[in-house]
């Protein structure tokens, strides 16, 4: 059979100072898929029927027709970056504990036929949109009724096995071509299925955490990189050179298992057109204590000290100091 024709290619890819080893790419039915999830491994699922309704029918056209008349959840940015943050953490007369903080990018409450609008008529250099919508009762009912079709018979059998939470939701992304997500880690498995278009995303396990310098746990870009990827500060991270990461490009139809707490760096192709992405996000289940502990266990604890010492210190600036006085010279 003919080569299908490749429908990207690595131009379209941002380039970064980092090499990748690949996802590995599998049939659903491949027995390896179940092994790959139970180690806690990315894997990328093929032919799939899981989200099938969606990839028949959610064109943009159908999604404008269909997404319901109330606001959405739109961010914009000035540059292609998506940095996620969290405004609980930011300091403000509600909260005298939060950090001063500008944040990188605007949410705004758009309806869906002016984000449609906008995305049509978008010119290179002008500031980019990311619809970030949680599917629930607000979208219209032919949507409802599409997702109601999704083959959950196929993620219920991953979460029942591999004893993961419940599903806390399904968010519908739309991106405009060559927008990123910059590199962060979920306290979440997730099944990420891509619709419409390619999404390159580099992926990082949780032992990568000193090669990637996540923001304090009270910040408001928590469990987010700090290392800018387009320009990395080897001075400020000087262990980011060594970091070690695998990639795949997804196209529609595709499921990529991202692991709870593995790293995911997420860039819509330049010159590829919208994207559209559902992901299902799901609760780390109950985790009983075996040694060796992994390595997102580590992280977990990690967190946990933070916010420990954060709260019985009081002042941010005193965590350093104190943790330095109690490793450096007996710990190390
Ligand atoms: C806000 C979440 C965005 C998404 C990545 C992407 O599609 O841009 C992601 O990181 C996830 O599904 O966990
Ligand atoms: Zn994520």
């Amino acid at each position: 059979m003919a080569s299908e024709k490749k429908q990207w290619d690595s131009s379209q890819l941002r380039k970064y100072d980092l090499n990748f080893e690949p996802i590995p790419r599998l049939h659903y039915k491949d027995p390896k898929i179940d092994e790959l999830i139970k180690a806690n491994q990315p894997v990328l699922i093929t032919d799939s029927n899981i989200v099938k309704p969606a990839r028949e029918k959610w064109t943009l056209e159908y999604l404008e027709r269909n997404l319901g008349n109330s606001g959405h959840t739109v961010y914009v940015s000035r540059n292609h970056k998506f940095k996620f943050y969290d405004d609980k953490k930011i300091l403000n007369k509600n909260n005298p504990k939060g950090v001063e903080f500008t944040p990188p990018t605007k949410r705004v409450e758009m309806k869906v036929f002016e984000f449609m609008k906008r995305l049509r008529e978008w010119k290179r250099g002008e500031e980019r949109l990311y619809l970030q919508q949680i599917l629930n009762s607000t979208v219209g009912p032919a949507i409802v009724e599409d997702y109601m079709k999704f083959d959950w018979h196929y993620v219920a059998e991953k979460k029942n096995k591999y004893n993961w939470g419940e599903l806390t939701s399904n968010l519908l992304f739309i991106s405009m071509e060559g927008n990123v997500t910059p590199c962060h880690y979920d306290e979440q498995q997730n099944l990420f299925a891509q619709i419409q278009g390619f999404k390159r995303c580099i992926l990082f396990s949780p032992d990568q955490f000193e090669c990637l310098y996540p923001h304090p746990v009270h910040h408001p870009h928590d469990r987010q990189s700090m290392v800018d990827f387009d320009r990395p500060d080897y001075t400020k991270f000087p262990k980011f050179k060594n970091l070690k990461g695998c990639e795949t490009v997804i196209e529609p139809g595709d499921v990529l298992y991202i692991p709870i707490y593995w790293w995911h760096h997420v860039e819509s192709l330049m010159r590829g057109g919208p994207t559209v992405t559902v992901n299902f996000w799901y609760k780390a289940g109950p985790t009983n204590l075996e040694y060796p502990l992994r390595d997102h266990q580590k992280v977990s604890i990690m967190r946990n000290v933070e916010k420990m010492l954060l709260e019985v210190l009081q002042d941010p600036k005193e965590v350093g100091p104190l943790l330095r006085a109690m490793v450096l010279g007996r710990y190390n």
